[in-house]
């Protein structure tokens, strides 16, 4: 197959097509949304909360957590309560199980079907990688990038730095676009926070008053923390 970079160990391709080509041909797949699912999932997860991706923000939302018995979070630039903002995360008490909508990270989990998935950001980018290994060579990292307007995807910078972030510490032949990422990740490593405040979402956080979002989200290899996806949701594997 043309597009599905078969031919090596480490793959990385954008998006819904991205998962949609590699996740049948992968032993394991890493879905990587720095601002913001992918960070917001590290965080709670790492203090024992229970994360449902759900695709969707509306009635269905609502439904789907009565059926798991979870909360629903709040609206993404909510004032209170838990959201897809990391940092109404970094208190969440363990056990506490909730439904994240996300129309990137989220919608993106959703569909790799079989194939093992994890949440990956900058924040633990190692321990991702290590983990995910277990599972055979053929790995996938999905930089989820984020929505126009219009609804179609916007690559971001910051998801393709994270995408290198974790390729860089996998063991492996790289794709061309596996190796774009790792060589991205490496111009920009020196500054990372600075880079993602300059970014087009980082920019849209700062500017909405969630600068701490970018903060968090910036943190190169401070987690140990794995969130797996099990029975639709993730929970922290590296315990
Ligand atoms: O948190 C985000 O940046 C977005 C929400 S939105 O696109 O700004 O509505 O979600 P994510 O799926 O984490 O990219």
């Amino acid at each position: 197959m043309i597009f599905d970079q078969a031919e090596f160990n480490l793959r990385c391709e954008w998006g819904v097509q991205g998962v949609v080509q590699l996740a049948p041909i992968s032993d394991v797949i890493i879905i990587v949304d720095v601002l913001s699912f992918s960070t917001a999932t590290e965080i709670a997860t790492n203090n024992g909360a229970i994360i449902y991706p759900y695709q969707w923000r509306d009635d269905s939302a609502i439904n789907y957590a009565k059926s798991v018995k979870a909360e629903l979070s709040q609206g993404r630039f909510s004032q209170a309560g838990y959201s897809l903002s990391p940092a109404s995360l970094t208190k969440i008490p363990m056990g506490t199980r909730l439904v994240i909508p996300s129309p990137n990270g989220s919608t993106l989990t959703l569909l790799t079907g079989n194939t093992p998935t994890i949440a990956g950001c900058l924040r633990n980018c190692a321990a991702v990688a290590k983990f995910a290994q277990q599972y055979g060579s053929k790995i996938s990292v999905i930089p989820a990038g984020e929505k126009w307007q219009d609804g179609t995807m916007r690559p971001a910078f910051e998801d393709l730095i994270g995408a290198g972030a974790i390729l860089s510490f996998l063991h492996g032949s790289l794709s061309p676009e596996a190796e774009t990422a790792v060589t991205t990740f490496a111009a920009f490593q020196h500054d990372l926070l600075g880079y993602l405040k300059k970014s087009s979402s980082g920019k849209e956080l700062i500017a909405k008053g969630y600068e701490l979002d970018v903060e968090l989200a910036a943190a190169l290899n401070v987690s140990e923390c794995v969130p797996l996806l099990i029975d639709k949701a993730y929970t922290n594997s590296s315990k």
